[in-house]
């Protein structure tokens, strides 16, 4: 086999992760050469809110559907949730851990942090649960990557910051979290920790040496799933939105091992200063994973829960 391009962006998680798909792949047999691909999301200081989902991920795309490079390494949670038809999305390799952390000054948790202290995210997600958890803390927008986020907590500037456990453990970073927050108060993003290896659509060779070196068939069932509720809700709200399936292995009737999904899913408005999360906007659902389309199917059933919930619902102060 030619050597393997393998483009990614040139932050340092972006950097890591990559390195370790690399490395699996070179275990595998073949001869890889990574390249970095600049992209308008490294480049503008904007809120991501602002300039849009995919501005991380459409310019290595594009560099993967150009030909300059022939794998594409991406965090799941940063792609857009429509297809690109010019690519295949080869491999989705086992999850890391997909919750939140925090990182906060004095080895705090969430709720010894006193009412008042400042927590940075950019994320409207986690902000509109830090809300809802009623602790009276005070949201501060900010962006940047790992390194900068957690920086301004060791500089004073904020008390905490919320960010995805698997880019700190990705980074060697785990011992600076104060709380790996529970689902339960902090749903994570859907397809959070995990990763999409995407080659060209007419590449089969590729797509089959993906497929067969770096794919976990229970990471592909359960973000399936929690995209498939939040590709749903982005027809029918604009609200934040939060997803984790849980895969396990069981036994059916016939003793034959089948994975079992589960999906809880949670969506809220995020108005600057009010107190979002719609109500009991959480469900928990079960499936058989086995199946992609079910996994699916999975994910809008839980979306159109969350809908009649009233989901993307402005939640006035009575409803928290
Ligand atoms: N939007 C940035 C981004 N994209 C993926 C991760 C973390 C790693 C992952 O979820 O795979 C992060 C940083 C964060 O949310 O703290």
């Amino acid at each position: 086999m030619n050597t393997l391009r393998i483009g990614t962006r040139g932050s340092a998680l972006a950097l890591a992760q990559t390195g370790l798909i690399a490395d699996a792949l070179e275990r595998a047999g073949a001869r890889v050469e990574i390249i970095t691909v600049k992209t308008p999301g490294d480049l503008s200081s904007a809120p991501i809110a602002e300039i849009g989902v995919g501005v991380f991920t459409s310019a290595l795309r594009d560099a993967l559907a150009d030909g300059a490079v022939d794998v594409a390494v991406h965090s799941y949670k940063d792609l857009p949730t429509a297809p690109d038809p010019r690519l295949s999305l080869a491999a989705v390799p086992l999850r890391a851990d997909p919750r939140d952390a925090l990182v906060a000054r004095d080895g705090l948790t969430l709720g010894e942090l006193p009412s008042g202290s400042t927590v940075g995210t950019g994320s409207p997600r986690r902000a509109a649960q830090l809300h809802a958890l009623g602790l009276g803390l005070v949201v501060v927008p900010i962006r940047g990557n790992v390194d900068t986020r957690v920086r301004k907590v060791r500089d004073g500037e904020l008390d905490a910051v919320v960010l995805a456990r698997a880019g700190l453990a990705r980074l060697g970073r785990t011992d600076e979290i104060t709380e790996t927050l529970d689902p339960i108060q902090m749903l994570p993003a859907p397809a959070q920790g995990a990763l999409a290896i995407e080659c060209r659509v007419d590449d089969i060779d590729t797509e089959h040496f993906l497929r067969s070196t770096v794919d976990d068939e229970a990471t592909r069932a359960a973000v399936a799933a929690e995209r498939a509720m939040l590709a749903a809700l982005e027809a029918g709200c604009s609200a934040p939105i939060g997803a984790l399936a849980d895969v396990v292995e069981d036994f059916d009737a016939d003793d034959n091992v089948v994975l079992r999904l589960s999906l809880r899913g949670a969506a809220g408005v995020c108005p600057p200063g009010a107190n979002p999360i719609s109500g009991p906007a959480e469900i928990l659902r079960a499936s058989n994973a086995g199946d992609l389309t079910e996994a699916a199917q999975l994910g809008r059933a839980v979306a159109a829960e969350l809908l009649e919930l009233g989901a993307g619902v402005l939640s006035g102060p009575e409803q928290q």
